[in-house]
């Protein structure tokens, strides 16, 4: 058994020898960790009894008689179903869910943001959340959420769970800490985390302030893209996703847990840490994952390919190759297609495309989309490189070129995303972004030959 630095001191399970501390790699593996030896059952999931007077207890995250079945079994200290009050509805009005469909408010443009100042104000995970745009319906399970997280302060004895939606989290700023029920997940710019539907946790501040951005995924889960001709390497490799080894506390503390049901947050006492469990199994958990070990491809000779190519993660809609969310990033990569209009080109999209800057510049916007910053190019409005990135494209000597200190990502949509009364009133939104685009002049007179 090791111990984290954590200042609760959750008892934590060993690490299995050559991975990383605290952590199990590989992506949906069928994982099964212990911080008591012999807490876990062998060969059978639910024992008349189980050791240490555990609880076994199920979270499954697909519906029973899915295919592949994703679920995970926990042997806690106490179930989950011991609260000892109602739920309480409480109020956390920055935090919206779809449908949010302000009439005053008009999502049809281009969006950009300067990066939400932190206020001063003591925020947590939960008052510190900022929805920017919503997608979909959460009743019904489709679509998505944006969200801009100000966190400067940790949940003390306060524990969270979504019952609506995975969290896709992406530090900008700040790093921070999540003890869920199945272990710890530690997080830093450059880094990304995926907290399941359901999974019980709460959010410390390791260091702050902290900004990043959260994807809530009201529908199926994301899983690895399917890489057709690219084949079996590169992109995203699935050693490179890391689950949290098991850690427990037994606590005996008045808390609260907050739920967030059908776009509703609702509260209930318990008397006890519910992070309790101290051994699972099961391939439903939490994952984190270096952005820096994504491995891009793309074009070695000519032309610009579609930005699918930079998938990280993809949260399927139903529709074959119609994602509800593509999870894509644009990070530091060699240029070296010939004659080409290296940036992205002009264009217009049935996919909705939210994006954020992390660090650096992004080569279709030199300007004004900077870190902590978003954008919005909303399904079928046009968009592509300002002024200065096309005219610095058009007439570059082109050699191997280095796109070097940048890392933005995109949340994309099948479904058009609607701006939250947060993002078009209150966020630091550039009213001239539109601007950029305004001093592209004509350049056809009738000749032919190369402007
Ligand atoms: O609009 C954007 O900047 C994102 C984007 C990048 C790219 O390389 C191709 C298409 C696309 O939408
Ligand atoms: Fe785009």
């Amino acid at each position: 058994m090791n111990r984290p630095t954590d200042p609760h001191l959750l008892t934590q399970a060993a690490t299995p020898a050559g991975t990383t501390a605290g952590y199990m790699p590989g992506w949906g593996n069928d994982f099964e960790t212990e911080a008591l030896p012999g807490a876990l059952p062998q060969g059978m999931n639910s024992p008349q009894k189980c050791n240490y007077g555990l609880y076994g207890e199920q979270l499954s995250g697909t519906a029973f008689t899915a295919t592949r079945p994703e679920r995970t079994w926990c042997y806690r200290i106490r179930p989950s179903v011991k609260h000892s009050h109602r739920y309480e509805k409480i109020d956390l009005p920055y935090w919206k869910s779809a449908p949010c469909i302000d009439p005053d408010v008009i999502s049809l443009g281009q969006y950009r943001w300067d990066p939400v100042a932190h206020s001063g104000a003591g925020l947590t995970w939960l008052t510190g959340m900022r929805t920017m745009t919503t997608a979909g319906d959460v009743n019904t399970q489709v679509g998505m959420a944006s969200h801009i997280y100000l966190v400067t302060e940790s949940m003390v004895d306060d524990y969270f769970f979504s019952a609506d939606s995975e969290l896709l989290v992406v530090p900008q700023e700040g790093r921070l800490r999540f003890a869920t029920e199945l272990g710890i997940i530690d997080v830093e710019p450059k880094e990304i985390a995926i907290l399941p539907r359901g999974l019980v946790y709460r959010v410390e501040v390791l260091e702050g302030p902290c900004r990043g951005f959260v994807c809530e995924n009201y529908g199926q889960k994301f899983e690895l893209p399917g890489r057709g001709p690219i084949g079996a390497n590169c992109m995203a490799n699935p050693r490179d996703f890391k689950s949290p080894v098991a850690a427990f506390e037994d606590r005996e503390t008045p808390s609260t847990v907050t739920v967030k049901w059908c776009g509703q947050f609702h509260t209930t006492k318990i008397g006890h840490s519910p992070l309790d469990v101290v051994a699972w199994h099961g391939n439903y958990a939490p994952v984190k994952y270096d952005l820096r070990n994504y491995c891009p491809v793309g074009a070695i000779l000519f032309d610009h390919p579609d930005p699918s190519i930079f998938t990280v993660l993809t949260a399927p809609s139903g529709v074959p190759g119609t994602a509800n969310i593509d999870f894509v990033l644009f990070r530091e990569r060699w240029m070296v297609m010939e004659d080409t209009f290296r940036p992205p080109w002009y264009h217009k999209n049935i996919m909705s495309e939210l994006m954020g800057n992390i660090y650096g510049q992004y080569d279709a916007k030199p300007q004004g989309f900077v870190p902590g910053g978003m954008s919005l190019h909303n399904m079928m409005l046009p968009h592509g490189p300002d002024k200065e990135a096309f005219e610095k494209a058009s007439n570059a000597n082109l050699g191997p070129d280095k796109l070097d200190q940048t890392m933005s990502f995109m949340f994309e949509t099948r479904f058009p995303q609607h701006l939250t009364e947060f993002a078009a009133k209150e966020a630091p939104l550039q009213d001239d972004y539109i601007d950029c685009w305004t001093s592209l002049e004509k350049k056809f007179d009738g000749t032919p030959g190369k402007k």
